[in-house]
């Protein structure tokens, strides 16, 4: 099972890595689509869940564009180095779409924005994007587009909306939406984006506005398979791991369950802090004794200071937390799953959100245990 999760970076052998061409490759010419080796699927416990490696069918796909640039590595030039540079549409630049659509920018693709609220573009544009006029046209006027909205009813309204993004495409384009939704979101904007002749992929990240800003998110990506290997080497800039997980629908909830684990986890964390401190402890050494066991986690080395301080500038909307918490909810009670430990944490964003705190960080979740 572990070497079926682990993320795709690390699986690549020096035998069945498509992922990028061998550094030593002196072209960028890809190899035939005779030479290539089929696609190595590992298959674990899960029949969905496949992690395998990416190359880029030209046959399929005459216009992909030829990416020679090794995983993790960076450089302005990476696109131009291609045959022909994919046109990218990003809609949607709050907190993560921003930081996502800059890295693509800083690697050198053609990358056209728009965003609900117009004056949000001018950075980007300013660092060599075009501006779209609405969904429709970014998707009309690119190859694949990208969407990164709040919640289910943005993505929807940015989907098929008046100037909705499915007005735009048609075969030979891609849509992926990044956006954390529930199943049902996700499998409604798949139809719609294939009734137009284009490909969907669902791809959630998990990572926070940090990762997103410096290109290591983890992409959670399902629907058409194709579109997945179109779209590896714009992760690669974006991510450092992905996982294709099947079919519409997986990659949304495996978003919803990470999340909803990580509600409970930040509530959790916040309980402690506040009865600790109510007893006489200091904060500061509980976090460093967490730190130091087998409940150690990154996020509670990285929010527990911040808490203390009470800062809570936003990487994760306390209101997104929220809103995963009740999708997760929802999905639960779907497969008639009792989910009591999150349920309560839910409790205590919504309590939060009541209190004003939902466009603070999520880690604001702890002033809601003090109340
Ligand atoms: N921040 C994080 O750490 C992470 C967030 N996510 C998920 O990514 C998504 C975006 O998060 P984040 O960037 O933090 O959120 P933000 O709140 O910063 O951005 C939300 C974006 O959605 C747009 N939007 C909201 N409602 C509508 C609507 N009705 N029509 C059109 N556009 C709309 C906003 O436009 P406008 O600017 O006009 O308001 C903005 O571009 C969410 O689903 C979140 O759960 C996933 C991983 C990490
Ligand atoms: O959806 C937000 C996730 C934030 C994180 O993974 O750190």
């Amino acid at each position: 099972m572990a070497k079926a999760l682990l993320p795709l970076r690390s699986s690549c052998s020096p035998l069945f890595s498509f992922c990028s061409p061998p550094p030593a490759a002196p072209s960028l010419r890809i190899p035939s689509f005779a030479l290539l080796p089929p696609l190595l699927h590992v298959r674990h416990h899960h029949p969905e869940v496949l992690v395998h490696h990416c190359f880029l069918p030209l046959r399929s796909f005459p216009r992909l564009p030829l990416h020679r640039r090794a995983h993790g590595t960076r450089g302005s030039s990476d696109a131009v180095k291609n045959e022909k540079v994919l046109s990218i549409g990003f809609l949607g630049l709050g907190i993560m779409g921003t930081a996502m659509a800059r890295n693509l920018i800083k690697s050198g693709h053609d990358v056209m924005v728009w965003n609900r609220t117009a004056n949000k573009c001018e950075v980007l544009v300013s660092e060599g994007a075009k501006l779209g006029s609405s969904p429709e046209q970014v998707a009309g006027s690119c190859d694949i587009t990208f969407a990164m909205l709040a919640d289910p009813t943005a993505a929807k309204e940015v989907a098929w909306g008046k100037g909705g993004a499915v007005f735009g495409l048609g075969p030979e384009k891609g849509y992926v939406d990044v956006s954390t939704v529930d199943e049902e979101t996700s499998k409604a904007i798949s139809e719609r984006v294939k009734s137009s002749g284009a490909l969907y992929l669902e791809a959630p990240v998990s990572g926070s506005k940090k990762p997103a800003e410096e290109g290591k998110l983890i992409f959670l990506t399902a629907g058409d398979k194709l579109l997945y290997e179109r779209v590896c080497p714009l992760l690669n800039v974006m991510g450092k791991s992905r996982f294709y997980l099947g079919e519409v629908g997986n990659g949304a909830t495996m978003k919803l369950i990470v999340n909803m684990l990580m509600g409970s986890m930040m509530a959790s964390l916040s309980e402690g802090l506040v009865l600790g401190s109510k007893v006489g402890l200091d904060p500061r050494t509980i976090i460093e004794v967490i730190s130091e066991g087998a409940i150690s986690a990154p996020m509670f080395s990285l929010k527990g200071p911040t808490m203390l301080k009470g800062d809570y500038e936003p990487a994760f909307p306390l209101k997104h937390q929220q809103k995963d918490l009740h999708l997760a909810l929802a999905l639960a009670e779907k497969v008639a799953q009792s989910t009591p430990v999150a349920a309560a944490a839910n409790e205590l964003y919504k309590l939060a959100k009541s209190t004003g705190l939902g466009d603070k960080d999520f880690s604001a979740v702890i002033e809601a245990v003090k109340s």
